[in-house]
């Protein structure tokens, strides 16, 4: 069920950061919540732009978070959502901000900390009450957006690390009360590839190509903003795919916050002046904030709600000098970085507590996987573009490109959207320890493992779409290792799920009551289907399947089967064969 509560603008805030060389000539300065730059042609020319919050070159990385991040938390533990993404151009801070380095983390790190100790705060609280105390569970998602068209994540000459996706990490926090009550809020912290003049960075062939693609979505951006603050009838979300996957941060049902970041340098004058424009008018849009709260009546029998030492220390990888290596893609936080006087306290505790720990392991999973990630490809770009490979790539293990796997990889390199997806790990609350530590300990195997694409010629027809690796193997309709990897659409005996059966067995001939029912039957397998469950049904191949299962995943259940026109490749055309082919009517 959602509510819908109240109304909030996107919070748009503003960071400066500061200059990297003193050889630099700098035109941006901050004056309590002005930014002003000056344009050094022309001095009259001088610009001034104010906002609720605008922190200077000084600001450390936790005020950021504790000012701007941490107030809505809370939210998205009481069901609502939260967008929080950076926004910007190319070396101007963004990533700094979302993920920071290890000795000064950024918000991801620091929202993940936060996370999990409310949680235990929540618990302890409940318990020293001798209440019952609500359940957690928190899973998580991390896609990019990558132009298919570009075989490297290449440098420029502005910023030898410059991101060239989108990167969005999704946490879900399904919170179960004592009196049968559920609440679910999802958390999105997005990186967005920064923005930038062409002119000024250098960049040329495939690289001036990819920067294009990523102008363009950010252009597309723009013009939902407008279009939002025009009070347009059509809100040209679908113009990509970024849009799509910020529907719900930008005019949606999301607390947003857009953290601008801007760069002194006069060399940034020009894209200063733009970012700071699509901040001013980005300030302008309103949410309106939902809440997903599904009321049971059941009332759940008491369960121990923090689990024992001995079973979570089995869902945390063995190995230390690999999580130790990984540390360095997501940084975590040392007690010297408390975050409020609420979790303060808990950072000095002599030993970690369970959920301390498992915060580590969720750390921990999220860093295994954004590095796989990395690695996947750092392996693409030198698999696939030898030439594109200049000084200044990372080093690559020459094993994967070797293996027959690396043929696969390469492919998958031609998908624009990636998609590492473990929805379904880690478990806070009540995953067997088995389960929890496969997942945990696996998740860069299962990245190797499991980077499989589609045939090279299919994939460079395809001009976007998804990939997705899924934690759960069954689950893999693409590339399955049984039988079924051979069978023919439609032949499905051997995974064929009583629910889809149910909805492929249509009956001869329907009155409304079978039909409403068919109809309802139909809404919940869209919702609760398997990717392997969704191919089953007519007009659905494996590429809708995946792309259905995909964006439920990011946007929630479809309360009707028109939801369906919002998935990447459904028309109208499509949609309305679906339904006949599945006997179903327009919901
Ligand atoms: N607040 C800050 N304090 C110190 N250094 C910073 C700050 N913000 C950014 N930097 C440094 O500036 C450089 C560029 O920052 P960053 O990579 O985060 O930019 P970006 O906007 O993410 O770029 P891209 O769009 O190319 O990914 C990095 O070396 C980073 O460490």
């Amino acid at each position: 069920m959602e509510k819908r509560s109240s109304q909030t603008k996107v919070k748009v805030v503003v960071r400066l950061r500061p200059a990297l060389s003193t050889n630099e000539k700098t035109c941006v300065s901050v004056v309590d919540n002005r930014v002003q730059i000056l344009n050094h042609r022309n001095i009259e020319e001088s610009l001034q732009y104010e906002f609720n919050t605008v922190f200077d070159e000084k600001t450390s990385q936790v005020e950021v978070f504790s000012t701007s991040v941490e107030p809505l938390l809370e939210k998205v533990l009481h069901g609502q959502n939260v967008s929080v993404f950076a926004y910007g151009p190319t070396g101007a801070g963004k990533t700094h901000t979302m993920l920071g380095v290890n000795s000064d983390p950024g918000i991801i790190p620091r929202v993940i900390q936060s996370l999990f100790k409310t949680i235990e705060l929540k618990q302890k609280s409940a318990n020293d009450l001798s209440n019952q105390a609500p359940q957690f569970k928190v899973t998580f998602s991390y896609m990019e957006i990558y132009n298919e068209k570009v075989r490297t994540v290449a440098a420029t000459n502005l910023n030898k690390y410059s991101s060239r996706s989108h990167t969005i990490l999704l946490l879900k926090i399904h919170r179960k009360e004592p009196s049968g009550k559920e609440l679910r809020g999802k958390l999105y912290l997005i990186d967005l590839a920064g923005s930038e003049d062409n002119r000024r960075t250098g960049n040329k062939g495939i690289r001036l190509k990819e920067s294009g693609a990523i102008n363009k979505s950010l252009f597309v951006l723009g013009e939902v903003v407008d279009a939002i603050n025009q009070n347009q009838p059509r809100i040209p979300y679908r113009n990509s795919k970024l849009t799509r996957l910020l529907q719900d941060s930008i005019g949606g049902g999301c607390h947003s916050v857009m953290i601008t970041n801007i760069a002194p340098e006069e060399k940034f004058y020009y894209d200063t002046y733009c970012t700071l424009n699509f901040a001013t008018k980005s300030k302008k849009i309103v949410n309106s904030i939902t809440t997903h709260v599904v009321d049971n009546i059941k009332i759940e029998k008491p369960t121990a709600t923090v689990r024992p030492i001995k079973r979570l220390s089995g869902s945390v990888p063995p190995s230390k000098p690999k999580l130790q290596k990984s540390s360095s893609s997501l940084p975590s936080l040392t007690s010297a970085d408390s975050l409020s006087s609420s979790t303060s306290a808990q950072a000095n505790e002599p030993l970690p507590s369970p959920l301390v720990r498992q915060q580590k392991a969720f750390e921990f999973a999220i860093q295994e996987k954004i590095s796989a990630m990395e690695k996947l490809v750092e392996t693409l770009q030198f698999t696939s573009n030898n030439n594109a490979v200049g000084p200044e790539q990372p080093s690559v293990e020459s094993k994967a490109s070797s293996t027959p796997s690396s043929r696969r990889t390469r492919s998958s390199l031609q998908l624009s959207l990636v998609s590492v997806h473990s929805d379904d790990s880690p478990d806070v609350i009540c995953p067997t320890p088995k389960a929890s530590s496969g997942k945990l300990t696996d998740a860069t195997n299962l990245l190797k493992q499991r980077h499989f694409g589609p045939p090279p010629q299919k994939a460079k027809k395809q001009k976007m779409q998804y990939k997705v690796i899924e934690d759960n193997t069954s689950c893999s309709p693409l590339f399955p290792k049984t039988p079924s990897q051979t069978r023919k659409r439609g032949s499905s005996q051997d995974f064929e799920s009583p629910t889809t059966k149910k909805i492929k067995e249509a009956p001869s001939k329907f009155n409304n009551e079978d039909q409403v029912k068919r109809n309802a039957e139909f809404l919940g397998l869209l919702n609760t289907a398997t990717v392997k469950e969704l191919q089953e049904l007519q007009t659905v191949g494996v590429k809708r399947a995946k792309m259905i299962f995909e964006w439920r995943k990011i946007h929630g259940d479809f309360t009707s089967t028109q939801g369906l026109l919002e998935v990447p490749g459904f028309s109208d055309k499509v949609l309305k064969k679906l339904l006949r082919n599945n006997f179903v009517t327009e919901t």
